[in-house]
């Protein structure tokens, strides 16, 4: 027997077809100050995919609210206040942190302005201390190396509306939990939890990331492209982060453009690329939203949850 999809898929024109006549809340200023490092996201890519997902994810917004407010009315509870938590996944160098931020800058854009936070899973990897002692440093990203009990009371306290949460936060300059140093988020209306590993589900685990997602998303891509833009990243921050000496890659800024692309291709395909495959990959089909990139980082179809 053949299983129909539970996704419905959009062509790239029939998503764009659905912004309408959405003014474009986003001033070319703001799409700058939003790019990453070697970042073409352009006005045109926000207006026309960007925006449709910003619609329904108000629509989708305020319909939950309303459902809460009629169920607190139905139980004769005060209106508690739970965060809207909007979970995004991919692998590395797929363009999550781009993505994220886009669209945290897209929904604080709403007329009503909501508290929109952005928390990254990688403040909850375990310090290079202990991924060390564990022997884990070539592992990093992968399931075992996330303090996932931290992770999970994390948001269980969003989700009960605690008035202030601290999350830890990790600096790609030292490649560590940064000791000492925390975000801390204070009832915002909306949470994008942003991390390759938020829809994994642990075997045998009573409680998992995704039982406080109220919209999840997956960004997609071939193979190819993301070990293209992971070295690309790589050359990209060798001319500039690391020239730091604080930076943990120092000791490659020399490197020759062969050596270096080596180097990035190496790490790609001993870490970043088996987690993809093992780990990363198979909780697509997970996602409410399947949003696949071409090679050129446009978005070519979604796929959404029926
Ligand atoms: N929409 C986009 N258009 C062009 N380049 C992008 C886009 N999204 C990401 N990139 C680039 O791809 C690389 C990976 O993106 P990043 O957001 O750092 O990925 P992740 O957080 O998934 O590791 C970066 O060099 C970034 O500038
Ligand atoms: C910290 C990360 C696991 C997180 O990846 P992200 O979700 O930020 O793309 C990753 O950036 C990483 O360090 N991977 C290990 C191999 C490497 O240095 O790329």
């Amino acid at each position: 027997m053949t299983l129909s999809s539970p996704f419905q898929r959009f062509s790239r024109r029939e998503w764009a077809a659905l912004s309408a006549d959405t003014p474009l809340p986003l001033t070319d200023e703001d799409i700058a100050a939003l790019r990453g490092l070697c970042d073409q996201l352009s006005l045109t890519e926000v207006a026309k995919m960007y925006l449709p997902l910003s619609r329904m994810l108000k629509l989708r917004f305020e319909a939950g609210h309303e459902l809460v407010l009629a169920q607190n009315a139905f139980l004769g509870r005060e209106n508690d206040r739970s965060p809207f938590v909007i979970a995004i996944s991919g692998s590395v160098a797929v363009g999550k942190s781009t993505f994220a931020r886009t669209l945290q800058a897209l929904l604080t854009r709403w007329p009503s302005q909501p508290n929109v936070s952005l928390i990254t899973t990688d403040g909850f990897l375990y310090p290079n201390a202990v991924l060390e002692e564990r022997s884990l440093m070539r592992r990093k990203g992968f399931p075992e190396s996330y303090d996932l009990p931290r992770l999970l009371s994390f948001l269980h306290a969003v989700k009960a509306g605690e008035g202030e949460i601290a999350a830890p936060v990790y600096s790609h300059l030292s490649y560590d939990v940064i000791p000492d140093r925390q975000q801390v988020i204070r009832q915002p209306d909306i949470l994008i939890f942003e991390g390759l590993n938020v829809l994994q589900a642990p075997h045998g685990a009573s409680v998992i990331a995704s039982d406080y997602f109220d919209f999840s998303i997956f960004l997609d891509a071939d193979k190819e492209d993301l070990e293209k833009w992971y070295v690309e990243r790589f050359l990209a921050l060798q001319r500039t982060a690391f020239q730091n000496p604080s930076s943990y890659f120092y000791r490659y800024r020399t490197l020759e453009k062969a050596e270096a692309v080596e180097t990035a291709q190496r790490i790609w395909r001993e870490i970043n690329l088996p987690n993809l495959m093992e780990n990363i990959q198979p909780t697509r089909q997970r996602a409410d939203l399947i949003l696949q990139k071409g090679s050129d980082h446009q978005i070519e179809s979604v796929s959404l949850r029926r």
